[in-house]
């Protein structure tokens, strides 16, 4: 059995996670913490899940790396700097890993992996994220990462064409690496992204619909099953946990 912490237990996510760790057979929960509770809770967890804040998650993480528990974390808003710091910290704790995933669905995965593939045979690519008004970020963890992995494939690309030269502040999106991303909030929704991608005569949208919480539990649980043996300490997204070419 694996001893599982969740940080953010009772939140939409954590709560969510707490379930599924009691619900499967080679897991089992030690302790669920939110904001202004002991992280001590955990302590004997092999594994701690986070599903907290962008402000939170990275006093969690010191805590988690200082104390040799491996960390799953879902939670968005680990940039670069963030990343950076992780990484030293991690190097004075060099039996710990940590895997964070922008998104655990394994829809979503595939989801940004075929949009890089598809990426360079386009003259154009712009994301659309949907979600949940109760959302704290905009644009999406996921929206940034699939602006990034876009960006890394169209390396070398003519720049996307693009005539405005009068706008409404916004009315483009946010630019990320390079990547228009439009954020929508809507009452009733979970969390939705399409990929467009134009060229002569042609677009293709990739599309990827999360319609409950649930969805991001197998990926979830297959983090907590494998962190522990990945060989980096360090690993960012599911994908290295999922076998893609
Ligand atoms: N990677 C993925 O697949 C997914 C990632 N997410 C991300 O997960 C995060 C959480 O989303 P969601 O569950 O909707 O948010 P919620 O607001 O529903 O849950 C967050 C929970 O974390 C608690 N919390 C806040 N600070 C701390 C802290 N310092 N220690 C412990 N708990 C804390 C909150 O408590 P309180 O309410 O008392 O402040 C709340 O219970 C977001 O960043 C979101 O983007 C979401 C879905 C999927
Ligand atoms: O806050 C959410 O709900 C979600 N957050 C993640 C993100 O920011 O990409 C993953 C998913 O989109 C749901």
């Amino acid at each position: 059995m694996i001893k599982v912490g969740v940080f953010g237990a009772k939140g939409r996510m954590g709560s969510e996670v707490v379930r599924a760790v009691q619900g499967a057979d080679d897991t089992e929960l030690v302790a669920g913490v939110d904001e202004n509770e002991e992280r001590e809770n955990v302590r004997g967890a092999e594994v701690v899940v986070d599903f907290t804040h962008p402000e939170a998650v990275m006093g969690n993480l010191r805590w988690l790396v200082a104390n040799g528990i491996h960390a799953v974390v879902g939670t968005t808003g680990l940039d670069e700097e963030r990343l950076a710091e992780l990484r030293d910290v991690l190097a004075e704790n060099p039996g710990v890993k940590v895997l964070i995933a922008p998104n655990f669905g394994i829809g979503a995965v595939l989801m940004m992996h075929f949009a890089a593939k598809a990426a360079p045979h386009f003259d154009s690519v712009e994301i659309v994220e949907l979600h949940h008004p109760n959302k704290a970020d905009a644009p999406s963890g996921t929206a940034s990462r699939t602006a990034e992995l876009v960006s890394a494939a169209r390396e070398g690309a003519e720049p996307m064409p693009d005539a405005t030269t009068a706008e409404v502040p916004g009315a483009r999106g946010a630019d990320v690496s390079g990547v228009r991303v439009h954020a929508l909030r809507l009452a009733g929704l979970i969390a939705h992204q399409e990929v467009i991608l134009g060229t002569h005569g042609e677009t293709l949208k990739i599309r990827h619909d999360s319609m409950s919480r649930e969805s991001f539990m197998p990926g979830v649980l297959l983090g907590v099953r494998r962190v522990a043996e990945l060989p980096e300490q360090l690993t960012v997204g599911l994908e290295a946990l999922l076998d893609l070419e």
